[in-house]
């Protein structure tokens, strides 16, 4: 790792030493904060973001369970099972890794988790409000990926950024946080006729499409901030696994002013947002409650 890296451990232990805080204070007020992970089928590539969640969690205090799905249930049963969990006043959160199985309608289930315990903001619901700049609750990842950003001191307002992909979870709310924060967006994808046209005139380039060195060194302006979001599993030489990013490191770290490395950049954010969101349902829940009841239970 070089002088240039823009390493998300120290975010990461930032955020996490806050939300340690809020998780006690919950739990003292009898509202401990619980994260319940789904996943539909044997996703192996999901498995080290599980793992990272349950250490994060275990590790902030928050309670958190897994259920694993078989590959072939229907719609309506995992329908049923998020209603159950909506329902489950110890539940504070719902997240259903993706991808899903082809049968089934991701943004159906994203809908189907109540918005109050949305904690990845994929509710259309959830999405809509960062339309009006309500961030609160916005897509983990995509926080995650602006938050690196800003630690490199540029001034948002008025900065030419790149977003490569636009997926709803990743692209597509980079897109809108960055709007929000003044900069000025131009979002590629598989049909954008030149990627490099674009890429080498930003300030900063976004990167989330899931290719191993997409993005080489002669695809950035020299001293841009590039933040890799990619996660990709490739086999070494010598057959071992092994994680990388979307960017071509070897070639785009000379150039670049500042680079987000694979493993260590915006995936242990990610994990850190992602407990920051259920706090705030968890603190949002709490309210809804004693807003109904019409009296504060102190
Ligand atoms: N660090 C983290 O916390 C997270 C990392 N990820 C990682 O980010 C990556 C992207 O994830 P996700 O957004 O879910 O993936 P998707 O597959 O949903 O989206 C990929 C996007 O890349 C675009 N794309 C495909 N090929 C090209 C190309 N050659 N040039 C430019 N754009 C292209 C696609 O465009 P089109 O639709 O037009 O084909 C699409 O918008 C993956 O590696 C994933 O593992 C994901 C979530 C969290
Ligand atoms: N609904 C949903 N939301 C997601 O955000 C989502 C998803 N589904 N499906 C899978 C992808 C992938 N993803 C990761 C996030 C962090 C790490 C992470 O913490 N990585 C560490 C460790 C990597 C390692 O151990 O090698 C790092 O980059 O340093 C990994 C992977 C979230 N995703």
């Amino acid at each position: 790792m070089g002088e240039r890296d823009l390493t998300g451990r120290a975010v990461a232990d930032a955020i996490l030493a806050d939300v340690a805080a809020e998780v006690q204070a919950l739990g003292e007020a009898h509202w401990p904060p619980k994260l319940v992970s789904i996943t539909v089928g044997d996703e192996s590539a999901v498995d080290v973001y599980v793992r990272n969640q349950r250490r994060t969690a275990e590790g902030v205090g928050i309670a958190f369970e897994t259920r694993r799905l078989p590959e072939r249930i229907t719609q309506e049963e995992l329908r049923a099972a998020i209603a159950a969990l909506n329902a489950d006043p110890q539940v504070s959160g719902i997240i259903l890794q993706r991808p899903v199985p082809k049968h089934i309608s991701i943004k159906a289930m994203q809908t189907a988790i109540h918005p109050l315990k949305d904690v990845e903001g994929m509710n259309p619901a959830s999405i809509g409000n960062i339309v009006y700049n309500e961030l609160e609750l916005a897509p983990c990842t995509a926080l995650a990926a602006v938050e690196m950003l800003k630690r490199t001191g540029l001034t948002l307002a008025g900065l030419e950024v790149v977003v490569i992909g636009h997926s709803e979870i990743v692209g597509k709310p980079i897109a809108f946080l960055l709007m929000s924060e003044g900069a000025t967006v131009t979002v590629c994808h598989h049909m954008t006729r030149s990627v490099s046209m674009h890429s080498r005139r930003a300030d900063a380039v976004f990167v989330a499409v899931g290719k191993p060195k997409l993005v080489t060194g002669d695809m950035i302006k020299p001293g841009a901030a590039v933040i890799d979001i990619g996660i990709n599993e490739v086999l070494d030489d010598d057959g071992k696994s092994r994680v990388v990013g979307d960017v071509d490191y070897d070639s785009v770290a000379p150039v670049a002013g500042w680079i987000t490395p694979v493993p260590g950049g915006v995936g242990p954010v990610t994990v850190a947002v992602l407990m920051r969101n259920t706090v705030v349902a968890t603190r949002r829940q709490k309210a809804h409650y004693e807003a109904r009841l019409g009296a504060s239970i102190a």
